[in-house]
């Protein structure tokens, strides 16, 4: 195997697949994309429904980390899933294409992140997307239509998303066509990360658009796609990044990076990665004996995410997932009717349909998104019930919780230490328990209660609103993660920052973060899209600046 390489870059995921992808394609520099987990050709990654084979469990495709136990949910542990192999997090995740809101990014420019304002990063999100409903076209102000990343509407739309979409008509919340366009208010159908059917994860997106063939780079001779082989570490000479080191053939080898080494490896293998190769908070390194490259406090701090809090009721229709003799039946048609054309339950997302509301008056953004689901999911599918029913899961958009990624072993090979700090804000609670309310509200209209069922977890709730600390206990007893954790390594001009704004490691060279954990704050809906956007801005970041030198203030020794 080739050892060296222009660029290196570490982790297939939704923004390393995308960064490699442009960076093969426009220009000759030699790219190793090296990731983890192996390929994604697999039914269980591209068939739409299959995610729930891989969801609930650690295995060769999913990390499936625990987090430490959280006083903000009664001691639990929460469940982190994680994607692994190629397309990362986008080869698991529920396909929902979501970008958040202007304001999100304006606020991560307001805080310091020159170029990134909702002007700066709308052009990234056209050029990725390539929407069903503006196929082709690519004069629509928000929407693209010619990007690698399809995006379409449901093929086979479960009855019961109609039904909630209109029962939360009925609660009063106004119908929206479009959570990406020019309001996120209201209920509607998400679009997903679907083409043809199935599913269209980052990898096929960016590097070998679902072909066969083992070198999984679409036919460009100078990306080289190293599926399979987890990174030790970063090896630096002095302070200035110079390759990987892997474990091959029974021992440690170097793969050289000419340029830069750049790591994707998600919200939580990014600042593993950073602090395994000694860039880092220096009193925690020191702790493992990590020799020190770099002090950089900010390495794993800042983790924030979308915790939600399900509601789930048994209705007796088939038309639902669920566990049951004729479900299986069914299932064995869906099964042929997915074979045949693409189309039916197994092109689900399960998350079909969902709304953006507020937890009170006068706030100008919704805070609260809903994900109605058309299954009983308890547990991240790890607890099954007998019967059919739906689900609707309640998170909050902006949390003010924040807690932090650390290491659990000086080795790369072993799970990180999470802390998510769940509802160490308290005021994440209460928004969280006018959530909560919003879901039993839109459950009572006639369009979902004329079809019976019962509550699985909250029937006891009363339905005026008195009640609040019993809804409080439901939350701390029940909630967990929707999947988007982001910010440890965060992109900011301060002395915590851990990036630039042009995703240099500060205070090393030839080094960056390009994923979702260079996100300052979390944006208001899910986060693969914006992990796209980011690796697609980072190839110009690249491309086009690179003789840009930012001079930032060193932050100060830890005492
Ligand atoms: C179950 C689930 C459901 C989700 N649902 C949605 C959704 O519906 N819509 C949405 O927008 N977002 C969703 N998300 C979130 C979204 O998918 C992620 O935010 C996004 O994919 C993150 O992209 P990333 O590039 O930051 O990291 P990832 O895509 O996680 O990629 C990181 C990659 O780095 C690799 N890696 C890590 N360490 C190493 C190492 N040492 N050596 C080599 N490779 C390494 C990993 O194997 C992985 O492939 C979901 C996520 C999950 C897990």
């Amino acid at each position: 195997m080739e050892r060296e390489f222009d660029f290196v870059i570490v982790g297939a995921g939704s923004a390393g697949c995308a960064l490699a992808g442009r960076l093969a394609d426009s220009g000759g520099d030699s790219i190793a994309l090296v990731e983890a987990g192996g390929r994604d050709h697999h039914t269980l990654v591209w068939t739409p429904a299959g995610y729930a084979a891989l969801l609930p469990r650690a295995g060769a495709r999913n990390y499936g980390y625990a987090t430490v136990p959280q006083p903000g949910l009664d001691g639990r542990r929460g469940y982190q899933p994680r994607g692994r192999g190629l397309g990362g997090s986008s080869s698991l995740n529920g396909m929902i294409y979501l970008r958040g809101r202007p304001g999100d990014y304006d606020d991560w420019a307001a805080a310091g992140c020159d170029g990134w304002s909702w002007d700066d990063v709308l052009p990234y999100f056209r050029r990725a997307e390539c929407n069903v409903r503006v196929d082709g076209r690519d004069d629509h102000p928000l929407h693209g239509g010619s990007g690698p990343q399809q995006v379409s509407d449901l093929r086979t739309p479960n009855p019961f998303g109609q039904r909630f979409i209109e029962a939360a008509q009925q609660a009063g919340y106004p119908y929206n066509d479009d959570f990406n366009g020019e309001t996120q208010q209201g209920a509607g159908w998400y679009q997903v990360t679907q083409h043809g059917g199935e599913r269209w994860n980052a990898a096929r997106a960016y590097l070998h658009g679902g072909r066969g063939g083992a070198a999984c780079n679409g036919g460009r001779a100078n990306l080289h796609v190293l599926a399979g082989l987890p990174v030790l570490r970063i090896a630096f000479a002095g302070r200035r990044a110079i390759g990987v080191m892997v474990r091959q053939d029974g021992r440690e080898q170097l793969i050289r990076a000419r340029r830069e080494v750049i790591v994707s490896a998600g919200a939580f293998g990014s600042p593993q990665l950073l602090m395994v190769s000694g860039v880092g908070p220096a009193r925690h390194l020191g702790e493992f004996g990590i020799p020190m490259v770099h002090d950089l406090p900010g390495v794993g701090g800042n983790l924030q995410d979308h915790l939600g809090v399900a509601l789930h009721k048994r209705v007796g229709s088939p038309e639902l997932f669920g566990v049951s003799l004729g479900g299986v039946f069914r299932l064995l048609g869906e099964i042929l009717r997915y074979r045949r054309d693409r189309s039916g339950m197994l092109s689900s997302n399960y998350a079909e349909a969902g709304a953006f509301v507020c937890s009170r008056a006068g706030l100008d953004e919704p805070d609260l998104q809903l994900h109605f689901v058309v299954a009983m999911a308890d547990d991240h599918l790890r607890r099954m019930h007998l019967g059919h029913g739906y689900s609707c899961h309640v998170c909050l958009l902006r949390p003010r919780s924040r807690g932090e990624v650390r290491l659990a072993s000086p080795d790369m090979r072993a799970a990180p230490r999470i802390d998510p700090g769940y509802l160490s804000d308290v005021r994440d609670l209460d928004d969280l328990v006018a959530g909560v309310r919003i879901v039993r509200s839109i459950f009572a209209m006639p369009q979902l209660a004329a079809l019976g069922g019962k509550e699985l977890y909250s029937a006891g709730l009363r339905a005026d609103g008195s009640d609040d600390d019993a809804v409080r206990a439901f939350i701390r007893a029940r909630a967990d993660t929707i999947y988007h954790p982001v910010g440890t390594c965060r992109m900011g001009m301060d002395t915590r920052a851990v990036v630039d704004p042009q995703l240099r490691v500060r205070g090393v060279q030839a080094l960056r973060v390009v994923d979702a954990s260079i996100m300052p704050t979390l944006v208001g809906g899910s986060t693969n899209a914006p992990a796209i956007m980011i690796g697609e801005r980072a190839h110009d970041l690249i491309r086009f600046a690179p003789h840009v030198t930012l001079r930032l203030p060193e932050p100060a020794l830890e005492a």
